[in-house]
């Protein structure tokens, strides 16, 4: 018997602007960075359910594919997923990445046998994805599909996890995924996971998606990168709009070594300013209205992509659970 359901749009983010500060010990590196979410992103439904007798669980699913060892993949028995995607439907997929760390911080905050018996007392969770946020984008798509599971299993299996444990949890997961459970546009310092709200005007946005997988990991190693922007004091940053103060350092390595994406930016620069995402490949430019934005995205050429979206200061997914 079904019992709920929860539909949530799990939002793309914007990168307003991105310093990086310095590298880590970790190999890791500390950044400061604007994080503005827009109400565009991949469709994603949770139904509870009392049995299970409609589904193949994910965990027997995963065990099917013997791509890993299984531990920590309890959750997972409760759970099945399935997305438009099937090359997504593996576990490395971050929305298992999201139930793993979500089972092994339960097991640690409760003890081994509360959470088995507060196991079998849980309803049986049909997710389904729908992807619509380009993949290696620097949209955070796979992040924010991690966090928006985080905040649905929070929910509808009343585990009663804070805000704060849910951003601990998600940071176990990669280093996007605090700010989209945080779910306010917020300077990021640290990895991504100090995170202080920073609410702006919002605007339009015309988004170019480049047909192009940048990797992350392997620009955060280029020796090209520059690493040692000086970090703004909090009360000295004035975000106004796109302005050569708010770089991406990320920008000058990505249009130099992607043509598709340095296409897409030329493109937008003959209209205004515009900057890139995360580290890629996708490129924006902002404005006041939705007709001023269409106005220019019905004049891409037809090798370009892309789409309008409004920006939002609380994420659509926090809009939807939270009113
Ligand atoms: C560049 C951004 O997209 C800005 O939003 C993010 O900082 C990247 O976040 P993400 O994709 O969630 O990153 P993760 O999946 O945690 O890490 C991917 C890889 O990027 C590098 N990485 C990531 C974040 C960070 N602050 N420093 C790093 O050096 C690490 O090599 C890591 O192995
Ligand atoms: N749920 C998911 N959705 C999309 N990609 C996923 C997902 N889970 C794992 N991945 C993997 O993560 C890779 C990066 O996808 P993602 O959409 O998160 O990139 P991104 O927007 O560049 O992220 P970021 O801005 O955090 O660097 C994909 O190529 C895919 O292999």
């Amino acid at each position: 018997m079904r019992r709920s359901k929860l539909k949530l749009l799990s939002p793309a983010k914007l990168n307003l602007f991105l310093n990086i500060n310095r590298r880590l010990d970790n190999g890791y590196h500390e950044l400061q960075s604007l994080f503005h979410f827009i109400d565009f992103g991949d469709d994603m439904t949770f139904e509870a359910y009392s049995d299970e007798s409609h589904f193949r669980t994910s965990k027997e699913a995963l065990k099917q594919t013997k791509l890993e060892e299984l531990d920590d993949w309890e959750l997972a028995s409760k759970t099945a997923f399935n997305c438009d995607l099937p090359e997504l439907e593996t576990n490395s997929n971050l929305v298992f990445k999201a139930m793993q760390a979500l089972s092994r911080f339960l097991k640690a905050k409760f003890g081994e046998d509360n959470f088995n018996k507060k196991l079998l007392s849980l309803d049986f969770i049909k997710i389904s994805l729908t992807k619509r946020l380009p993949m290696g984008g620097g949209v955070g798509g796979g992040s924010s599909n991690a966090a928006t599971t985080l905040l649905a299993l929070n929910s509808l299996w009343k585990l009663g996890l804070s805000l704060d444990e849910l951003r601990e949890i998600g940071l176990k997961v990669g280093a996007d995924v605090p700010i989209f459970v945080f779910g306010q546009t917020a300077i990021a310092d640290g990895v991504g996971e100090k995170l202080t709200s920073y609410p702006i005007k919002e605007k339009w946005y015309l988004v170019l998606t480049p047909n192009q997988h940048v990797n992350t990991a392997e620009l955060f190693s280029s020796p090209h990168l520059p690493r040692n922007s000086p970090k703004l004091p909090l009360d000295e940053i004035k975000y106004r709009g796109i302005a050569p103060q708010f770089k991406n350092d990320f920008e000058k390595l990505v249009y130099n070594q992607y043509p598709t994406v340095a296409k897409a930016m030329d493109w937008l620069l003959e209209y205004g300013p515009a900057r890139m995402t995360g580290t890629g490949a996708c490129v924006y430019a902002e404005f006041a209205t939705q007709d001023e934005a269409k106005e220019i995205y019905q004049q891409l050429p037809v090798d370009l992509t892309g789409f309008v979206a409004k920006g939002c200061n609380i994420s659509p997914t926090h809009q939807t659970l939270f009113g």
